[in-house]
């Protein structure tokens, strides 16, 4: 594997991801810098969880992916997690019956029946240090011992986020990780995720809140059928008129009104025709 001189924590460069006929990611180009929230949006099916599953090995797809200036593209899923880069998923669930330490140490858990044996045999306990370090980062070290029915729905969202965050993570691809939230938790998340990025972290933040996501990235990335259709500061993307067409398939809106509509209706609407 090469290393190149790059100054990004995470960058993809002509990343493409094909499923049978459909171009699910076109040539994507995308970096996050250490301690940058960089959010990527898009209407419904724009591409943008293939985008994380591909940028974390969990679909196969073409181009080049790096951390930290390493091609990574051709390693495993678990090379990758391993390697510092970690994911959330839209359907995150908590396990109910374990408490918020246990739910991070499952995080750690090596895969293979092998990793699980060899764990059992040597008594391997979990590194209850880097959970503690994941843990107080978001702000839940208090909880630690709590099971997440006994959270509020802002915590346990934030429990999602620290399970990833586990064990020497430095770039973060988080899902929808705020989904269901009301306004006021929302916000508290939003600070949750500059305490996070604040440590170095860098992170990739895809949300339908646009409240939430203009509000809270230093940068974004525009995604339609698979492509980057607009990038820059949330003001350069409020009012950029490719934006609001690609949301609601008409360049005659004006772009503050569509995404005005949005922040007061809280989340983006599917776009037409598709
Ligand atoms: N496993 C798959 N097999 C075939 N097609 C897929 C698969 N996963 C996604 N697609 C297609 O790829 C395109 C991009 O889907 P993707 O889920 O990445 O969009 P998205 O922007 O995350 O959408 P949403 O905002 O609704 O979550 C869509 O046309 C979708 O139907």
């Amino acid at each position: 594997m090469s290393v190149e001189s790059s100054s990004s924590l995470l960058e993809t460069r002509r990343l493409s991801v094909r499923y049978g006929g459909v171009v699910a990611n076109d040539d994507v180009a995308l970096t996050v810098e250490a301690g940058e929230i960089v959010g990527l949006i898009g209407p419904n099916g724009a591409g943008k969880t293939t985008f994380v599953d591909a940028v974390t090995g969990f679909t196969r797809s073409t181009g080049e992916v790096r951390l930290a200036g390493q091609r990574i593209d051709g390693y495993s899923s678990h090379r990758r997690r391993s390697g510092g880069m970690a994911r959330t998923w839209q359907a995150g669930e908590l396990f109910g019956d374990l408490t918020v330490a246990q739910n991070l140490a499952v995080a750690l858990q090596r895969p293979g029946i092998r990793a699980l044996l060899a764990d059992i045999i040597t008594g391997s306990a979990p590194p209850v240090e880097a959970i503690d370090t994941a843990l107080e980062m978001v702000g839940l070290a208090d909880v630690a011992d709590r099971r997440p029915s006994e959270l509020a729905l802002g915590q346990q969202k934030m429990v999602g986020v620290a399970r990833a965050l586990v064990g020497g993570t430095r770039v973060v691809l988080l899902d929808e990780p705020a989904a269901g939230l009301d306004t006021h938790e929302s916000q508290h998340f939003g600070e949750e995720l500059r305490r996070i990025a604040a440590a170095g972290i860098g992170v990739l933040l895809i949300d339908h809140d646009m409240s939430l996501v203009l509000d809270v990235c230093d940068r974004l990335y525009v995604l339609d059928f698979g492509k980057v259709i607009a990038t820059g500061k949330p003001q350069q993307i409020r009012d950029d008129p490719r934006v609001v067409a690609a949301y609601l398939g008409s360049p005659d809106v004006e772009p503050s009104d569509v995404l005005d509509s949005q922040l007061t209706s809280g989340t983006t609407s599917p776009q037409k025709g598709r």
